[in-house]
């Protein structure tokens, strides 16, 4: 049995936010309380060893849901794979994370979706379910057998890191998604003005000499997609949504009750166009990382609820093709292990959004919107859980990073306030930023 003592309790899925004690129990969260004492947790376990942890000025929360991540197995292994890919994920605080259907094969048949199902299981860290393809191979024409893939374990449907280009094949996608319950995520950037475009269009691309992304590239196939889930009654969220207008069109959409989320990524919260530079391949990332104005934008919308969650879209690629020249260098950020201690420190410390919010965003509303077990510290519920010390800092180096990637802006930078202990379902899987 544990017992948390004295630790800063956030769950929103009850929307409790102060010091308690929390008691965890045959893998799941016995009770939270604030007058526990010796005596009686020794009755609670009955006969079972107490492992007391000392939670003061530390906090602890439902192990963060990630429903955007690249995994890159099948395929790719040189990038990441599903046992890499899920200890970076208890690493940085995510005890589910839904992997992306764009490995090599796609995706797009029930076989596929088991393969990946049982490799998350066979890993036995983070729950990892599959995303399914949209299209057969990602080709944006054929639609998959939803519900067939649904049986063997398929959470939503996607094409991510392409967009569906045919509006046709996007309002039956949602039509048809509808007879399984489940979401279409959808990957809006119009390919046309996307062309061959390597950062978001502006002053920076301009002094950059880089070929820009109008925000348009996203921002017309977000109104689109509003559109068709408006019409159809189709369930739409929105992956990695990065500018301005995007924000005002989703906000519209929800006043008019479409049945839509939307997610933002922490680099887009974080980072923008002006502090790149030509060297820097690790900022370049789809959608390109945006103005000030967006960022501002980015940051209200989540504050607000128009942006329900956070998304890393963990994106991990080889050194060796992140050292190519900008223009061949591919677009991504790997992100597992530092996204939440960036977010802290980049949003929470400076008094940007606060961390119930951060949590919210991040753990309980992904549960809620994707039917998926957690989000929630409730007694009864299983034991997936982070303790977070805000005072604990790290380099981030090479050696220390599990997943096989290293692209990611803070290589060799500090970053402070980290998951130290991360259980799923009781067992407690990573330890002082060590994974067991
Ligand atoms: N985000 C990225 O820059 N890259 C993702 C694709 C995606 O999420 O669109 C990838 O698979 O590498
Ligand atoms: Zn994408």
């Amino acid at each position: 049995m544990w017992w948390l003592k004295d630790v800063w309790v956030i769950d929103p899925s009850q929307k409790l936010s102060a010091p308690r004690d929390v008691l965890v129990k045959d893998g799941q969260v016995l009770e939270i309380s604030s007058s526990l004492t010796e005596e009686g947790v020794r009755t609670k376990a009955q006969g079972e060893s107490v492992d007391t942890i000392d939670g003061k000025g530390k906090f602890v929360f439902p192990g963060l849901i990630d429903v955007h991540t690249h995994l890159r197995e099948p395929g790719q292994e040189d990038k990441e794979d599903i046992l890499s890919g899920s200890r970076a994920a208890v690493r940085g605080g995510f005890t589910t994370i839904l992997a992306m259907a764009n490995t090599q094969p796609v995706i797009d048949n029930r076989a596929l979706v088991e393969f990946v199902r049982m490799q998350g299981e066979r890993a036995g860290y983070a729950h990892i379910h599959p995303i399914g393809a949209v299209t057969k191979g990602m080709q944006g024409a054929e639609l998959v057998e939803m519900s067939n893939m649904k049986e063997g374990g398929a959470v939503a449907f996607s094409d991510d890191g392409k967009n569906i280009h045919n509006a046709e094949v996007m309002r039956l996608a949602l039509e048809y998604a509808k007879l399984t319950g489940l979401l279409i995520i959808s990957h809006c950037e119009d390919k046309d003005l996307a062309g061959d475009g390597q950062m978001r269009r502006g002053v920076a691309s301009a002094r950059m000499g880089l070929k820009g992304i109008p925000a348009s590239a996203e921002s017309v196939i977000v109104a689109r997609d509003l559109q068709l889930a408006e019409e159809t009654g189709g369930r739409l969220h929105l992956a990695h949504i990065s500018t301005v207008e995007s924000v005002e069109l989703i906000r519209r959409a929800k006043e008019r009750g479409v049945d839509v989320t939307a997610e933002v990524n922490p680099h887009h919260l974080i980072f923008c166009d002006e502090e790149m530079g030509i060297t820097d391949t690790f900022f370049k990332v789809n959608p390109p990382l945006g103005s000030r104005v967006d960022r501002e934008a980015l940051i209200e919308g989540l504050r607000d609820g128009t942006l329900d969650m956070i998304a890393t879209d963990h994106a991990p690629h080889t050194q060796a093709e992140k050292t190519r020249p900008f223009a061949e260098a591919p677009f991504g950020i790997a992100s597992l292990e530092t996204a939440l201690s960036a977010v802290w420190q980049h949003l929470v410390v400076p008094g940007r959004i606060s961390m119930d919010r951060v949590i919210e965003a991040w753990s309980f509303s992904p549960a809620q919107r994707f039917g998926l077990q957690g989000g929630s510290l409730v007694p009864g519920s299983p034991a997936d859980m982070v303790l977070f010390d805000p005072e604990f800092s790290e380099v981030i180096e090479p050696a220390t990073l599990v997943s096989k990637a290293r692209n990611t802006p803070f290589l060799n930078k500090t970053l402070q306030g980290c998951p130290v202990m991360v259980w799923v379902e009781g067992r407690l899987v990573q330890k002082n930023r060590t994974v067991l």
